[in-house]
């Protein structure tokens, strides 16, 4: 085999606490996340004409510093193997938006050169490999729902929340995760809301309390570009969402809806002032 071609699928953050920083400037979080089905594709073909990525979305960076570049050459130097392939990115997760499309591309590559290059590592394996790139990459590599510790490479899987109908609203102005844990008034945010409950939620199948229980603090950074996150959650909970954040550091805002026609009609009204706005589920 000289060639796979991967589904890399993007998260959500149902619940997102952040609790404290720690000395390396990472912060500490507890955190819900959930895998939907909104997928970047992933090929990955060996070559002996050079490591080249290809992508056409004009955000994604085509040098070492995409994130699918670390992953080759960790796995590189974890497996003692040297050879270059050509990866292809079929973009459809938008950037730089706080729905992890990096991370997930950077772990279909980290699952892709261990079919390709027979390396038989585990899933835990994987993983450990993964933080190594960035702090959603070992959820990227799990997925499904999964409660997320440390900083965000501790993770255990809870039951299974799928198929939840969401509203995704992405507006056009990327956000830096660095600057958004910057921003963040750890001194302010007093109340952390009850984890333990929240996932008794989801054993349950309690969709209405998930749904009005769902909190991100990032929420509360205080940078420009998230001011217009209170309006959109306030016009997906006026069409009918059962609840309503916004996901990981921003822009992007979901609403978990029962009814479909009620969500299509907040697309269509969402639609006049946001750049993205699609219909995804929960995976
Ligand atoms: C906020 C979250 C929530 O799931 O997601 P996104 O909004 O990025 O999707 C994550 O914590 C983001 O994870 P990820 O985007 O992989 O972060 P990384 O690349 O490892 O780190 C980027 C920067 O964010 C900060 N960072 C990241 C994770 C963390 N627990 N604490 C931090 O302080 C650090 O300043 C770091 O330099
Ligand atoms: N494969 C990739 N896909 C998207 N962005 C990438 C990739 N590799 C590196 N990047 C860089 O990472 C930044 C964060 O991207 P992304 O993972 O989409 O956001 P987030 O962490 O908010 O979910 C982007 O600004 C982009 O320059």
């Amino acid at each position: 085999m000289d060639e796979v071609v991967l589904e890399a699928f993007g998260k959500i953050n149902l619940y997102l606490d952040v609790l404290w920083k720690r000395e390396d400037g990472y912060h500490e979080i507890r955190s819900i996340m959930q895998s939907i089905d909104l997928k970047d594709t992933i090929k990955i073909r060996e070559t002996n004409s050079g490591m080249k990525i290809d992508c056409a979305h004009p955000q994604v960076p085509l040098d070492s510093s995409n994130l699918v570049y670390k992953a080759w050459e960790k796995m590189k130097e974890i497996s003692g193997i040297d050879k270059e392939v050509n990866i292809t990115i079929h973009k459809r997760i938008p950037v730089a938006a706080g729905l992890a499309g990096g991370s997930a591309d950077a772990a279909a590559v980290i699952k892709g050169l261990n079919i390709l290059w027979d390396l038989n590592l585990k899933e835990e394996d994987l993983m450990k490999i993964g933080i190594k790139i960035g702090a959603d990459v070992p959820f990227c590599i799990k997925g499904g729902t999964c409660l997320a510790e440390g900083i965000g490479e501790k993770l255990t899987s809870i039951e299974p929340f799928k198929r939840k109908l969401l509203l995704i609203a992405t507006p056009n102005i990327p956000i830096s995760t660095e600057k958004a844990y910057k921003n963040l008034p750890l001194d302010k945010i007093h109340a952390h809301p009850d984890i333990d409950r929240f996932i008794k939620g989801i054993k349950d199948k309690d969709f209405k309390f998930v749904a009005k229980n769902m909190i991100n603090v990032m929420e509360y950074s205080e940078l420009d570009e998230l001011k217009i996150i209170p309006s959109i959650k306030e016009e997906m909970i006026r069409f009918g969402a059962l609840g309503s954040i916004m996901s990981g550091s921003g822009p992007t805002v979901f609403g978990l809806f029962e009814d479909e026609k009620l969500m299509m009609k907040c697309k269509k009204s969402l639609e006049r002032k946001i750049e993205n706005v699609f219909f995804s589920r929960t995976i």
